[in-house]
């Protein structure tokens, strides 16, 4: 399919004159064909207003519509082959491994998906049958079960150009809900987008979804995602990217007359605790996994090990040594853009500079004008009480240990840590005491515990968890990743006392379509 540049107004190819914008090669800065329309301030209000009349009739869908649109989607991906990864790899920068893996992923997402909205158990499905002669007063019939927001926007991430971009995540548990999606592309893989959205737009004519169900909407500057989350016709934001943009969104939202929730994940540093067991029994094998999960994908996850907390001793120097060499031999990596490459130098360049911090190893000398050179960093606990800033995120292939005196002190650094994603013990048998003082903290802190491993690489299972206190991401209490994340585009409607026919099937007498509760008890479907 050869790229037009076009925006997806309503399911429909739209061309703008003007400059527009062109991809960038992320290898080496080049701009690349072809020139992307950039939409205009009616472009969004058409796409809202277009979302909005499809709100209705999407979400009365069967939920096996819906499902069938999101299986669609997947085929569709799929059927992009090879010039999807092709051009994610000219955009991105990331290798065709990696790409070909996330497409798996984002094919995957969306038939689990699929699943969820087959099961119900989303729905949360409640009946409390009235007693007509309870004393002093009647109890009357209540019903309950989770609808739909209304049209969202998700804003694409830069890091996962497919499961976190137009086809990604936030937009597979959107449309499950039975929200229509404005996708505002991220100017870093337009090309990527635009497959990815063509895709989309297959899927909806062949399922037979109303036009307004799906819109991709550029620009390269704010504006067009202000408008968007401004626009009194989205009812929720999905976003990934960093913490000022994501803080920006979060007060536009709030700031609105009627606000909305954004759920943004923005900044994280994953700490991950070296427990002395552990240390002892593996110091190198673990200094060697470390580097490895700091640099995979030039360090460009959410979920990156930026920063290692543990207990000064031979061990810890034993773990030194091996995560030093294995940084030494790793070669650099093109990042994500010149601007994602600039802000990770200039991270490297503060923690460099900061008089209590030391370099422990840096990578391989760049090989490209984007490339970041990977580099770990070490200081003390009682520095780091001193000034915790030092936690902030430098999203590229770099950490910061903390050497810790004694458990005390660890727990004083804990207590000086903001929200995260996740937290990781390494741990044996003998630190299982040490381990069960750190729980309790990390469960008020994190949104993911880990053990005897590391954090990059997200499962996409209902189990999961990808989200976490602020600033991890603007709302706690919800994930991005796996089937929970359909929760953050619904909310509770009771039905008190409403005739059987009005009420939707799921929540009639005798249907055993969804699990539900029934008068405290659980029913399964
Ligand atoms: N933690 C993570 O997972 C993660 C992922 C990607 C980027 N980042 C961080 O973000 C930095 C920049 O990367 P990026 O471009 O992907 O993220 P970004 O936050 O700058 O942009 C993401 C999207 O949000 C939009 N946006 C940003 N600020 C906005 C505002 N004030 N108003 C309206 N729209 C706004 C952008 O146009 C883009 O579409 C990176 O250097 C890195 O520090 C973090
Ligand atoms: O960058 C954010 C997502 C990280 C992720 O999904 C992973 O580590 O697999």
């Amino acid at each position: 399919m050869s790229l037009t540049g076009d925006l997806f107004i309503a399911s429909k190819r739209v061309q703008r004159d003007g400059a527009g914008f062109k991809a960038v090669a992320a290898a080496t800065g080049a701009e690349i064909e072809p020139r992307f329309s950039v939409a205009t301030v009616d472009d969004v209000a058409t796409a809202t207003a277009a979302a909005a009349a499809a709100f209705p009739i999407y979400a009365a869908l069967p939920r096996e519509r819906r499902a069938e649109f999101l299986e669609a989607i997947a085929e569709e991906i799929e059927a992009l082959g090879d010039e999807l990864v092709e051009r994610a790899m000219v955009e991105s920068g990331l290798p065709k491994a990696r790409l070909t893996g996330e497409r798996g992923r984002t094919a995957g997402q969306m038939r689990l998906f699929a699943k969820e909205i087959r099961l119900g158990e989303y729905l949360r499905a409640r009946i409390d049958h009235a007693i007509p002669d309870r004393q002093p007063a009647p109890k009357p019939d209540l019903r309950l079960r989770m609808v739909p927001l209304g049209p969202v926007t998700v804003f694409g991430a830069s890091n996962f150009p497919l499961a976190f971009s137009v086809a990604g995540g936030d937009t597979a548990s959107a449309l499950a809900a039975g929200c229509p999606v404005i996708v505002k592309g991220h100017s870093a893989h337009p090309g990527t987008a635009e497959l990815v959205a063509s895709a989309i737009v297959k899927a909806a004519e062949r399922t037979g979804m109303p036009e307004g169900v799906f819109s991709l909407i550029n620009g390269p500057g704010n504006s067009v995602g202000q408008a968007l989350v401004t626009d009194p016709q989205i009812k929720a934001v999905g976003f990934t990217g960093s913490r000022g943009g994501g803080v920006a969104l979060m007060k536009l939202a709030a700031a609105r007359p009627v606000p909305i929730p954004v759920y943004a994940e923005m900044s994280s540093v994953n700490p991950v605790f070296l427990l002395p067991e552990a240390l002892k029994a593996r110091a190198e094998a673990l200094g060697t996994a470390y580097v490895a999960s700091v640099t995979m994908g030039a360090g460009q996850f959410c979920t990156n090990p930026g920063l290692v907390l543990a207990i000064n001793g031979p061990d810890l120097e034993r773990f030194l040594s091996a995560a030093s060499a294995a940084m030494m031999g790793a070669p650099s990596q093109t990042m994500l853009t010149p601007g994602i490459h600039k802000a990770y130098e200039s991270g490297v360049a503060r923690l460099a500079s900061a008089s209590s911090i030391t370099k422990l190893a840096e990578g391989l000398a760049p090989e490209g004008p984007t490339n970041g050179q990977g580099a770990l960093f070490t200081m003390t606990g009682a520095d780091f009480i001193a000034d915790p800033g030092h936690a902030e995120e430098v999203f590229g292939a770099t950490s910061l240990l903390v050497r810790c005196a004694d458990l005390d002190e660890l727990l004083k650094v804990v207590a000086l840590l903001e929200g995260q994603l996740t937290a990781t013990l390494h741990l044996d048998a003998g630190d299982h005491a040490v381990a069960q003082t750190l729980l309790p903290l990390l469960e008020n802190l994190v949104g993911r515990i880990l053990a005897n491993g590391w954090p990059t690489g997200v499962e996409v299972t209902d189990a999961m968890v990808h989200g976490g206190p602020y600033p991890s991401t603007a709302d706690g209490r919800s994930t991005s990743v796996g089937t929970l994340a359909i929760d953050r585009f619904l909310r509770p409607v009771s039905y008190q006392d409403l005739p059987e026919a009005l009420l939707p099937a799921e929540l009639r007498d005798g249907e055993t379509i969804v699990p539900r509760r029934v008068d405290g008890k659980p029913t399964v479907a």
